[in-house]
This record gives C-alpha cells, structure tokens and sequence, in this order.
C-alpha cells in the first residue's frame, strides 16, 4: 500500500475518507475516540500545504437526508481538536460542497455531510455508485483511506473512488491493518475471540470463518440470545435475529466437530424494558420470562468468561457485553474488560480490543485505554480482516 509519504499534496485538494461515526446523545458526541483517531492524518495533510476535504458517514440514514444523523458536531469537534476552524458543507456532493472546496486555502479543512445521504453511496448497483462516486472524486485530485472502521464496506466513498484518483492509506489504516497483521501471522494459542454488541445480523456471518481460527469464541451482548433461542431456549423480548437461527444451529454442530468451545452465557440480567432505570432480575440464561429483555449477562457468566480468558495467548474482543452505555448493565462488559487487562502483557496475552462501542466501553467505565495491547477504531471490519477476507477498502488502496 502506497502511503501518505508517497503522495505530493502541496497544494492539492486531497480526498480523506474517515470514519467519524461516533455515539451521539441528541448533538453532544459522547465518545470521540474515532475523530482524536482521525486527527493524524488529517494534522500530517494540513502541515504539508494540502486542502483537506474529509468526508465520512455517520449511523445509518440510508440515503435519506435526516438531520439526526448530520455531521455538523462532528466538524465542530474535529475543528477543537485540530485547533483550527473546519469548515462544513450542508451537502454532499451539491452546491454547498463544491462551493466549500473550491473556497480551502492551502493548509485549510473541510468535512463534507453524511455520505449515507446519498443513495449512490452504499448501492448495491455498480453503476449508482459510481455516477455518485465520479461526483465525490470530482471534488479532490487525491484520495486518502483512512476511515478503518468502514475498510470492509464495499462503498462508493471507500471502494470506488480510490480507482478514479491517485490515493494511499492513511496512518490509521496503516497502523490498524500491522496490528491486526499480528493477530492473523504466528498466533499464540490459545486464541479466544469475545463477542457482543448489537450488530448481530452483519457479525454472525464472520462466526463461520472464525470457528477455522479460533480455540474458544465467548458470545454475550445481543449476539448471545440467538444462540440461546437455536439451543431451544426462551430468550423473552432480548434482541434476536429469528431468520439465522439455522445457521446459528449449524455453527454449534461446526464448533463441536472442530473442538472450538462456544462459551454461552448461563444467567443474564433480564429488564422489564429498554431504560437506564429499568427493573431488572438476574435469571438462568435458559428461563428468560417472555416479557422481559436481556440486557446484560449475569454475574455467573461474568465469572465463566474471566475463566476462559484466563490461559488465553491471544484475545480479540468486539461488541459490548450488555447495553453498557446504561449503568445498571454495563458490569458485564467491565467484567470481560478487567479479564482481558488481567491478562494482558508480559507472560500473558496480546489483547486487541475493537468496534467504535467497544472502544467507548472502555473509556465510559474509565478503564486505562493503555493497558490493552491494542484498541482498535474497526469493530466489524477488524472481525472481517480475522476472517482472512479481502477487505473493499484495502483492495482498493493496494491496486
Ligand atoms: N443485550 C443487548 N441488547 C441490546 N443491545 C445491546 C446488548 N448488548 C450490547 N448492546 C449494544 O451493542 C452496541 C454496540 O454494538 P456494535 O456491534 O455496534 O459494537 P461496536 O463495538 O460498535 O462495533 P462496530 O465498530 O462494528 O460498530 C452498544 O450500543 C450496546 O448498547
Ligand atoms: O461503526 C462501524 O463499525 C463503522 O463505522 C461502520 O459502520 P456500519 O456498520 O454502519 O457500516
């Protein structure tokens, strides 16, 4: 992969795609981890005389405009943490856009709005989104991948416009892929991945791949209760993808036959409803009452999962444990965190923890971000690079 060194911007409108989709409570960004992420690059374009335009998604608008999902905060941020004022365009690729870049001075930075506005950006039909990716190329002479976190999209920002303009990787993008490169090359066993999080649809079709390369997968989050319903059990009104429980089943059957552990949790904390105050009750992962939603684990599975950590050589951990970002259900989460930082470092194992949720877990519960081997801004892509896939935005900047 060619890298920012290889690139003369002086000058130059460049194209940084970055992924600066961060939680948000109404406009107040409540983890920011992904834009301090993207601030390097970025600071290296700018010092080197470039006219910076950084566009990125934010959630999951699809195609729509919605002003929930609108950037603006982010270019606040991002201009804070830069220390300079970052000008934002209202659109795309439309006036505003066009106006904002054809007005960058040398040195100066612009954040285009959300590119999922914009159907062309994540269509499935090539042609779509490549008249939408010839619009966004036509903004810049340059393009520069950096937003890691989408590398696995197979996007118009993050796969198509790197073919119409000279480009490179960006030092996250660099920095992301040589650890990750560590986790796929000589691994230590044993090799344990954690799963969680909500995402459950887009990360169950990694579970297949990973059962060829791990010892033992932990599943808790909303991941754990499609498990449980394929095992037969009642999982209540938890979150569950009801159309892959076959394919749920014949992971278990693959797990078995391969000897890789599937550790499940066995009690959760179920919630009489989705709030920060909401009743709760820990009970057996295998009696969740149909009225209730699971929304942590359970002290039992806290214990287990620090168990099955304990010997590991190398961990990869993604997707909360429970709706961490409620503190009544964020001990499951903090229970797997102190396992891994337990075992992190010299004699013990290589911990990767990644996923923007994931990430923002650990800093929410103030966790030391430094004891972990490494915090990754890629949650689902991470999982996909570990499968061994050939990622979108990777291809795209190797050729
Ligand atoms: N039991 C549960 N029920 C509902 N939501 C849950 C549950 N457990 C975890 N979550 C939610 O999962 C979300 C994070 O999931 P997600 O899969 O997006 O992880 P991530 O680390 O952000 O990875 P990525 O970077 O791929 O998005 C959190 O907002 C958390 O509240
Ligand atoms: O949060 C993420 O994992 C990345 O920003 C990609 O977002 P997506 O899962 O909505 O494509």
């Amino acid at each position: 992969m060619r890298t920012l060194d290889d690139l003369d911007v002086k000058g130059r409108r460049v194209l940084v795609r970055a992924d600066l989709n961060v939680p948000l409570d109404g406009e107040t960004i409540t983890d920011d981890g992904r834009i301090r992420a993207s601030v390097p690059t970025i600071r290296t374009l700018l010092d080197r005389g470039a006219k910076v335009v950084v566009c990125a998604h934010l959630g999951r608008p699809k195609g729509r405009v919605n002003p929930e999902f609108s950037l603006r905060p982010v270019a606040r941020r991002l201009g804070e943490l830069l220390g300079q004022d970052v000008a934002f365009a209202a659109d795309v690729v439309g006036d505003s856009a066009r106006g904002t870049v054809d007005a960058l001075q040398d040195g100066e930075v612009a954040l285009l709005e959300n590119l999922r506005y914009e159907p062309g950006e994540e269509s499935k039909d090539d042609a779509e989104r490549g008249a939408f990716a010839h619009k966004l190329a036509g903004l810049a002479e340059l393009y520069v991948g950096d937003g890691f976190g989408a590398v696995h999209r197979k996007h118009a920002s993050v796969y198509d416009v790197p073919r119409l303009l000279p480009h490179a990787a960006g030092g996250l993008v660099e920095a992301e892929v040589a650890v990750l490169r560590r986790l796929t090359e000589d691994t230590e066993r044993p090799y344990v991945v954690v799963l969680g999080g909500a995402k459950v649809s887009d990360k169950l079709g990694v579970i297949a791949n990973l059962l060829t390369k791990v010892d033992r997968l932990l599943v808790g989050g909303g991941m754990a209760y499609t498990f449980l319903k394929a095992q037969g059990h009642e999982v209540g009104r938890s979150l569950l993808q009801e159309d892959q429980l076959d394919q749920v089943r014949g992971f278990l059957d693959d797990a078995e036959r391969r000897g890789v552990e599937i550790v499940l949790p066995v009690d959760v904390l179920a919630a009489v409803t989705f709030a920060a105050d909401a009743e709760h009750d820990v009970v057996a992962a295998t009696a969740i009452p149909a009225d209730r939603e699971g929304l942590d684990i359970g002290p039992k599975t806290r214990e287990l999962f620090a168990a099955k950590l304990a010997d590991a050589r190398t961990v990869f951990w993604n997707g909360p444990m429970g709706v961490f970002e409620f503190d009544a259900f964020s001990g499951g989460t903090r229970a797997v965190a102190e396992a891994l930082l337990a075992r992190t470092g010299d004699g013990g194992a290589f911990t990767v923890v990644g996923g923007g949720d994931s990430a923002a877990a650990v800093r929410r519960l103030e966790l030391p971000e430094d004891g972990f081997s490494h915090i990754s801004t890629g949650g689902g892509a991470s999982l996909e690079y570990l499968e061994g896939k050939t990622l979108p935005g990777l291809a795209a900047l190797e050729d």
